[in-house]
């Protein structure tokens, strides 16, 4: 069938005809870039002959919590990467909080209010758990790394640190040392130094991969607490099917780099063409 009157999820008509016989997507009433917190356009990555990403657009409300879920290859990391600035798009763009921010360097994105979680070999893994949230809230605040971080000014940022590792759970573990913290609680800090940045939306990438059930379920209720506490825009990409249909708002679904299902948990449960992409390749079952 036809895309060339459909509206996307960011209230563009879309302009592409790809000739899919899919129907459209269930997607929710369309928001625009310039409401939505985090809106993509659009957007299309290829590695080489492979199309990681097809023509995608999102609009992720102010407050959200929205899984991005899909089969293996389905486009969901290539997708982060690319809101992230760690992938160049190569079509299509990413707005934050109304503005284009698809050239921006990915450095450049955390002071504009777009965080990912810090993955393990990010952390300083010979600097204690207060020192690691410390040193980014420093940098946070002064726009650039500096030598001066680990130096004497210790008072910087470190009640907002100690704030950040109760927000997190961390608060036992302040003096121990990044390398010798369980895996959870590594994933812990990696959050609790996203936060350290004060971000609008925060970008989770399989936050429990790897975790024990009792871990998993902590970690969600944290995600849900910290976007209850702070009301901020949430989007992560998760396996883990318990979490997900138990903390998100809404559920994105990608197939084959394009967007099949935008809904609620319950709708997504219910969905055919959700059904069948799973079916169709997933480890996971729905
Ligand atoms: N750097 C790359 N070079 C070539 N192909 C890539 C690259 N990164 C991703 N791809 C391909 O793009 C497609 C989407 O991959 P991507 O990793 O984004 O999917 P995913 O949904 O995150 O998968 P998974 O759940 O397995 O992590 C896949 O076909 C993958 O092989």
């Amino acid at each position: 069938m036809s895309h060339a009157n459909e509206t996307d999820e960011v209230g563009h008509a879309k302009s592409t005809d790809r000739g899919h016989d899919q129907e459209p997507s269930p997607i929710e009433p369309a928001v625009a870039p310039s409401s939505a917190v985090l809106g993509v356009h659009e957007m299309t990555r290829t590695f080489g002959e492979v199309l990681a990403v097809d023509t995608l657009s999102l609009g992720i409300e102010a407050g959200e919590l929205r899984a991005v879920i899909g089969p293996n290859g389905a486009g969901k990391t290539t997708l982060f990467n690319c809101i992230m600035g760690a992938l160049n798009p190569t079509e299509g763009s990413v707005y934050l909080n109304g503005s284009e921010i698809t050239g921006d360097a990915e450095e450049q994105r955390p002071h504009k209010g777009m965080a990912r979680s810090f993955q393990s070999n990010q952390l300083f893994a010979d600097q204690t758990v207060l020192e690691n949230i410390r040193l980014v809230v420093q940098t946070a605040r002064q726009g650039a790394f500096s030598m001066d971080l680990f130096r004497s000014h210790y008072s910087v940022g470190r009640e907002r640190a100690i704030e950040i590792a109760d927000d997190v759970g961390l608060t036992a573990d302040l003096d121990a040392e990044a390398k010798n913290l369980p895996h959870g609680e590594q994933r812990r800090l990696g959050i609790a130094m996203a936060l350290a940045t004060d971000p609008d939306v925060l970008l989770l990438d399989e936050p429990t991969s790897g975790m024990s059930p009792a871990a998993t379920a902590e970690t969600a209720s944290l995600i849900k607490e910290v976007r209850d506490d702070r009301g901020l825009t949430v989007v992560l990409i998760e396996h883990d099917m318990d979490v997900v249909l138990s903390i998100s708002d809404r559920i994105t679904v990608l197939n084959r780099g394009e967007v099949i299902a935008t809904d609620s948990p319950d709708a997504i449960q219910g969905n055919q063409a959700v059904q069948d992409a799973y079916l169709g390749g997933m480890r996971e079952e729905i």
